[in-house]
């Protein structure tokens, strides 16, 4: 049963970004499907994630991960059935975790049976559902994304004698939406996975689905026509279903996606992201608060996705040339880890597996407005392989423990669908979930903490966010604050310890506390307020009034810190999930 009622509930979730065939596979044959994903339901549940993101799993020659979709209508075979999926939303839904998948709708696979009958007949039913011209001399404005293996957004087709369009690969054909029959179909098939009871799509591409000679064809407001009417599909029929809209654009651009209110609820911020790694490379939050501060107001109800990683490369594209060849310079010296417009590595290794650098991009990403997702893998530090082919050295098979195919597969290592990470620093014998299960200081014990937190502080999902500037610009400073609480965030984006002095005066008389400690710093004056930060260093301090003091000494202690859980469902879950794991470690 599709979890009902809370129609906002993605504003406090956090996100999990997996594609099935990474995750684990249950019948050996190397690759991940759907029962495997199901029987790790038990681990993301103790995690703490909210809601999982996850990528095409329809039938799909694969030349783009899936994102070259052959039917829209179905489970690629080897990764399941419809009835799996039915199945598997089902015992998510029974953990409290909620599912939403991705929506391709700007194109298809060339394979698919629509451009197959469109190449075939052009005066036939499907003869409209491309954008074919005779000659490739129209929408020359458009910029080429797949920079790296396209050299056209045109590719001629010998069958047809045409030429037809695409934004991406030239085997992703783009669908065209000047014929109504193509809309009715995208929202048939949204209707058909709708009815399986997931709670929403991640809207693949967005920007790119209309075009129009002359311009960049990129945001054209035909393209929000589309999404007001799929909004409205979903409203009417399936309420509360999300839409997440992937727009790699700058932020006055994605804004508009929200509409009115009535387009996507949520939007993936992308600008911050690069900047996140910048801010640290460089140790001065300059860049984040610029954009932060370029970044217009939302509707009510609306909400940013934020992200350190995901399936694709690191995308620069909303940056400046000369900050792309920073980003570059410092994070991919080796060119092999540069693809198309971005860069094709993981967390860890970016941060050259330094935890501490990792702890810190994570406390931005869980502390900044927005509702974060976390990019499988990322919670153990896994490494990447930058030798494989296009995007596949950040999407290899999940590490699980120090086993043949890192406890992925019961198949042999050379029949895996990709490789598993041998790398010595990031090898399955130093990064693997069991192992960092057992060590309460690993990063993975860590983020799973970070999530209890920030569960317990919904500020951080629907607060309002001040930037609070500071002479010491190694150290970024904001508070999250509503009429419950107020949260300082501080973060030392550099190595070395740093002092850092602020005015808080406006909460003269309240007390700083650790939130991960349970630590009380001295009480708020008119003079600046002095802290300190370790390299690398953060802190979440709840701004605390005299009262809630006196009634939490007095009191039970209402806050959720690492160590100490209200939730006793939660806690129960917890601690029979980690018998069972110590239990199958001692049986092996
Ligand atoms: O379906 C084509 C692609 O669509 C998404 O692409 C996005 O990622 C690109 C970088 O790989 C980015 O440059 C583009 O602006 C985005 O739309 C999807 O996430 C990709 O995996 C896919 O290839
Ligand atoms: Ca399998």
């Amino acid at each position: 049963m599709k979890a009902a009622g809370d129609t906002q509930w993605f504003r406090t979730a956090v996100f999990y970004e997996v594609m099935i065939r990474n995750f684990s596979d249950s019948d050996g044959d190397g690759i991940g499907d759907l029962a495997g994903l199901a029987e790790r339901l038990d681990y993301l549940q103790w995690l703490g994630i909210d809601c999982l993101w996850l990528p095409p799993f329809f039938p799909s020659p694969l030349a783009d991960g899936g994102y070259d979709i052959q039917d829209y209508r179905d489970v690629m075979s080897e990764l399941g059935s419809l009835e799996d999926f039915r199945g598997f939303v089902a015992q998510a839904h029974e953990r409290g975790i909620r599912i939403i998948i991705d929506f391709v709708m700007n194109h298809t696979s060339d394979r698919h049976p629509w451009f197959q009958e469109s190449r075939r007949d052009p005066e036939g039913p499907y003869g409209d559902y491309y954008v074919w011209r005779d000659e490739p001399d129209e929408y020359l404005d458009a910029r080429i994304i797949f920079l790296d293996t396209e050299e056209s957004n045109w590719t001629y087709d010998e069958v047809r004698g045409q030429y037809f369009w695409h934004r991406f690969y030239g085997h992703q054909p783009d669908l065209n939406f000047e014929n109504p029959r193509v809309l009715d179909e995208m929202l048939s098939a949204l209707r058909f996975w709708a009815d399986m009871g997931i709670d929403g799509f991640r809207l693949d591409a967005v920007p790119y689905l209309v075009e129009s000679d002359g311009t960049n064809c990129e945001n054209l407001p035909g393209t929000h026509d589309i999404l007001k009417i799929v909004r409205k599909e979903l409203d009417d029929h399936y309420p509360g279903t999300l839409l997440l809209c992937e727009a790699n654009q700058w932020p006055h651009d994605v804004v508009e996606y929200f509409g009115d209110g009535d387009e996507c609820q949520m939007a993936f911020h992308f600008p911050v992201m690069p900047r996140l790694y910048m801010g640290l490379r460089r140790a001065d939050r300059t860049c984040i608060s610029e954009i932060l501060a370029d970044t217009p107001d939302i509707p009510d109800g609306c909400q940013w996705g934020t992200f350190l990683r995901n399936h694709d490369e690191l995308t620069l594209e909303m940056v400046s040339e000369e900050e792309r060849e920073y980003m570059w310079a410092e994070y991919a010296p080796d060119p092999r880890m540069r693809c198309n417009l971005g860069i094709r590595r993981r967390l860890a290794p970016l941060v050259d597996g330094d935890h501490a650098r990792v702890r810190l991009l994570h406390a931005l990403l869980l502390a900044l407005p927005g509702s974060p997702c976390l990019y499988y893998g990322d919670e153990i530090g896994m490494g990447d392989n930058i030798w494989l082919h296009d995007r596949d050295g950040v999407r290899t098979p999940m590490q699980w423990r120090d086993a043949s195919s890192a406890g992925f597969s019961s198949a042999a290592e050379h029949d895996l669908y990709l490789p598993v990470i041998v790398d010595p620093e990031y090898d399955r014998s130093l990064v693997n979930v069991e192992a960092q299960m057992m060590d309460p200081g690993s990063l993975l014990q860590w983020v799973r903490a970070m999530l209890v937190i920030r569960r317990a502080h919904p500020v951080f999902g629907t607060g309002d966010f001040t930037d609070l500037g500071g002479e010491n610009t190694a150290v970024f400073a904001f508070l999250r604050h509503d009429a419950d609480e107020t949260i300082l965030c501080l973060n030392n984006l550099s190595a070395e310890p740093q002092e850092v002095s602020l005015d808080l005066s406006a909460y003269r008389g309240r007390r700083p506390r650790r939130l991960a400690r349970d630590e009380v710093h001295p009480s708020i004056g008119d003079e600046p307020y002095t802290l300190h930060l370790p390299g690398h260093g953060f802190s979440w301090l709840v701004l605390e009034e005299e009262a809630t003091m006196a009634s939490r000494s007095s009191g039970p202690d209402a806050t959720v810190t690492p160590d100490r859980r209200t939730d006793g469902e939660y806690t129960r879950h917890d601690r029979l999930h980690e018998v069972r794991l110590h239990e199958e470690a001692s049986r092996r």
